[in-house]
């Protein structure tokens, strides 16, 4: 099968990527697979910048097509954070649990119709000797006042989704697959799939 590069260490969206680009004709590798990677510094100022970053640091090395991944929770009482900062809001350990507390002390006091937010995804596609793209997607929905469910990752139990009307953790990964920021974004790059990987068999 042909093979797609994602330059990612983290397992969720590793195991997302792989669900979604099946059916597409693709199987996924990512940074899991190549350990001999060190942590891409992420510098940028946007989530399009940052996985920019990744996927060129990764393309150049491998001198092949490579995708990456800049995602996280964007809220609206909270001016857009924990946004780019997502993965390190409570400290550089990158702790999910820790991570969604403090969201949910901050929002403490802040009531129901203000607890308006979004995750937001962006895809860089590194091709070697070309420009990088990125495109990128969003998943709106509200902070809850506590966990619920067990899917997912990240800050999925603290997110209600409005499309599915249930927390994101509440979602089997193949509905998750259906809604999602990165399946969003995902969408925006199908139609370039055939064109940067040819050969693959659709099904
Ligand atoms: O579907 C999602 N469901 C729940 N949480 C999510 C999701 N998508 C991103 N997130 C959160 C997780 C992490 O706190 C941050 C991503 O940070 P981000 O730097 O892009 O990823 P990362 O450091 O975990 O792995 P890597 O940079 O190797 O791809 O946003
Ligand atoms: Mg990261």
């Amino acid at each position: 099968m042909q093979e797609v590069i994602i330059a990612t260490k983290n397992a969720g969206k590793a195991k997302e990527f792989k669900r979604m680009f099946l059916p597409l004709g693709y199987e996924v590798k990512t940074l899991l697979d190549y350990p001999e990677f060190e942590d891409i510094e992420e510098t940028g100022s946007t989530f399009e910048e940052n996985a920019i970053l990744k996927a060129e640091a990764v393309s150049k090395a491998l001198n092949k097509i490579v995708i990456a991944d800049d995602s996280g929770l964007m809220i609206d009482a909270l001016d857009g954070r924990p946004g780019i900062y997502s993965a390190r809001y409570a400290g550089e350990a990158k702790n999910d649990d820790a991570n969604m507390d403090k969201v949910l002390e901050e929002l403490k006091d802040v009531p129901q119709a203000e607890r308006t937010s979004r995750f937001y995804c962006a895809l860089a596609v590194a091709v070697p000797g070309k420009e990088t793209e990125t495109v990128a997607g969003t998943c709106e929905g509200s902070i809850l006042t506590e966990k619920r469910g067990s899917f997912g990752f990240g800050y999925d139990p603290i997110f209600f989704c409005t499309e599915k009307g249930k927390a994101m953790a509440e979602l089997e990964p193949d509905e998750k697959s259906e809604i999602s920021h990165r399946a969003n974004a995902l969408r925006k790059l199908e139609d370039m799939l055939p064109v940067l990987f040819p050969g693959a068999d659709r099904k």
